[in-house]
């Protein structure tokens, strides 16, 4: 594809750098640079992002998030297995910011639809022997043939042959879904998995604890190399990426796992009381009594440890920046929650039937540190579950953008406003950034938050939804860093008319990044360059940076 550059907007709607202050008070948002009135965006929350999000399986049809109830349904329901939706597996607290007053928490709480029963006659169960092909975009699985239909394997590496047993799929399914379930010839990556609940049927919150750490960022190599060229049309070179995925965190010998994960979301077993994690695809649950990534401060509260009868789920989030610890717990429907003694001091705070959060007792919310900050993130909101993420993106996209003095900056996708802080103490007094979240809560976390820095504004809304209404016709730079989803064709057109000098995309699906990095390319940006993060090892994710610039210039 030829790169075109339609003409972008002069700038006109900007009042112009080293102009004075704001004049906002601490706690107000500052008045934009831009020339353009602050609006006042209609409350539209919608869901927000976990990076655990269960990806799709290509040709897969997106589904949305379950609440914890229409879950808790499902799980009663097991036997429609097959077709359920995706489960919610050892992902991070709760998707999306939740109020610390009683608030409806911003998730999906549509009841599941009716499952569609597969054509066919059906196949889960049969075993055939294949020869393991190249790794496949999220699922951390692997494309393998048998009599021409295509098999999407877990449990296996590139290169393998091995016996695969399927777990999805009819005579008449496009694809099958399969688990390996015997290695006859076993790739120079592949290790026994340190986790006992690791394994064929069992826990799907890891998907290659079978795979050496260095095997590991092979397989996310492959995967962004694939989809940079599939959805980007763009080499390695072309995106500025030097082919790694860089470790975080000190790189580990094979056989040892990285304690990363400071929030966890644990189902609880209602016939045993016993939390546990749930089955790859399945609301089926895998007895825990041990998560080898948990990182410590999720460990030592000795969560896995306790019977939790009347109770459907347990979100356990370890602050990394300060020893704030909290639980939010979610009682089955009827149920009473009771008292609480787990084995460090933790805040406790309860999910009604309505899906809202009340405190019970301590903080509504943790205290993280990053960029030279403390950050309160409130009742499970998005913050990075790797305790490194925050400063190693921060650092990525400082690099990449060199802020200057004075220079105007949006934070889009702002969350608690981890970079907008970062950008503000960048740009300086004379500078200006406006942060964009649908999330309430977190928009109250991110106004708190920079509180101090007159230069910062956060609006709430959807980013695509008030963008265009701010009148904002040029800035300096942007941060963009979108739910799985991605930015779509629409929102990167409008922020390539933008004239910003460099733009940040932060994105934690390589699919959704490559293909608005060729929507960027028809509105005359070029990535320059792109870093890959190991921010999830043992699991398939990975975050990426890409810093992007106009074309020719
Ligand atoms: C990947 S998180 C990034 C948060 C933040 N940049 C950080 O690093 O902590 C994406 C954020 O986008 C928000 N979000 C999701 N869809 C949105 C939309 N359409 N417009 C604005 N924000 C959205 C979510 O609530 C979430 O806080």
């Amino acid at each position: 594809m030829t790169p075109n550059n339609p003409p972008r907007s002069s700038g006109s709607g900007r009042t112009g750098k080293g102009k004075g202050k704001s004049g906002s008070k601490p706690g107000q948002v500052a008045r934009p640079r831009w020339g353009a009135k602050p609006v006042r965006p209609e409350a539209t929350d919608r869901d927000g992002f976990t990076a655990q999000t269960a990806p799709l399986a290509p040709g897969e049809p997106e589904v949305r998030p379950q609440s914890k109830r229409a879950a808790g349904a499902a799980a009663a329901n097991a036997a429609k297995k097959q077709t359920a939706r995706p489960p919610k597996t050892a992902r991070t607290g709760t998707p999306a910011a939740r109020a610390a007053r009683p608030v409806k928490t911003e998730r999906s709480t549509k009841a599941p639809s009716t499952p569609r029963v597969p054509a066919g006659d059906p196949l889960v169960g049969e075993r055939y022997e294949v020869e393991v092909g190249a790794v496949a975009h999220g699922g951390g699985h692997c494309v393998a043939r048998h009599e021409g239909r295509v098999l999407f394997v877990r449990h296996a590496l590139p290169g393998e042959k091995a016996i695969v047993q399927v777990t999805e799929g009819t005579t008449k399914s496009r694809f099958l879904r399969a688990d390996a379930v015997e290695i006859l010839e076993p790739a120079k990556d592949r290790i026994a998995a340190p986790c006992p609940f690791s394994g064929p049927g069992k826990c799907g919150g890891c998907d290659w604890q079978h795979v050496t750490p260095g095997g590991q960022r092979k397989l996310k190599v492959a995967v962004l190399t694939e989809q940079l060229a599939k959805l980007g049309g763009l080499t390695p070179a072309e995106a500025g990426w030097d082919g790694t995925v860089e470790p975080v965190g000190g790189k580990l010998p094979a056989g040892e796992v990285p304690a990363w994960r400071t929030r966890i979301q644990y189902a609880v077993d209602p016939a045993t009381g016993k939390v546990g994690l749930r089955r790859h695809r399945s609301h089926e649950l895998e007895p825990v009594d041990r998560c080898l990534i948990a990182a410590e401060g999720v460990t030592e509260l000795g969560v896995e440890a306790r019977t939790w009868p009347g109770i459907s789920s347990i979100d356990v989030i370890a602050a990394a920046g300060s020893s704030d610890r909290q639980v939010i717990i979610t009682p089955t429907p009827g149920s009473q929650l009771p008292i609480v003694e787990l084995d460090k001091p933790v805040s406790i705070s309860r999910v009604d039937e309505q899906d809202l959060i009340h405190k019970v007792h301590g903080r509504s919310f943790v205290r993280e540190r990053a960029a030279g900050r403390t950050w309160r993130v409130s009742n499970g909101g998005f913050w990075q579950i790797h305790p490194e993420a925050p400063d190693t993106l921060v650092g990525a996209v400082l690099d990449g953008l060199d802020p200057q003095w004075g220079e105007s900056a949006l934070d889009l996708y702002c969350g608690v406003g981890l970079f907008a802080g970062a950008l503000a103490d960048r740009v300086g007094e004379e500078g200006a950034v406006l942060g964009i979240e649908s999330s309430k809560q977190a928009v109250v976390d991110a106004r708190h938050n920079l509180a101090t820095l007159d230069n910062v504004r956060i609006e709430h809304d959807r980013v695509e939804t008030l963008l265009p209404r701010t009148g904002i016709t040029s800035t300096d730079l942007i941060v963009l860093d979108p739910p799985r989803a991605g930015a779509g064709r629409e929102t990167v057109a409008h922020l390539a008319g933008l004239s910003a000098r460099r733009i940040a995309y932060v994105a934690c699906d390589p699919a959704a990044l490559a293909r608005d990095l060729a929507f960027f390319r028809e509105g005359g940006y070029q990535p320059v360059s792109l870093r890959a993060f190991d921010l999830f090892p043992m699991t398939h994710h990975f975050e990426c940076v890409a810093i992007l610039e106009p074309i020719g210039e």
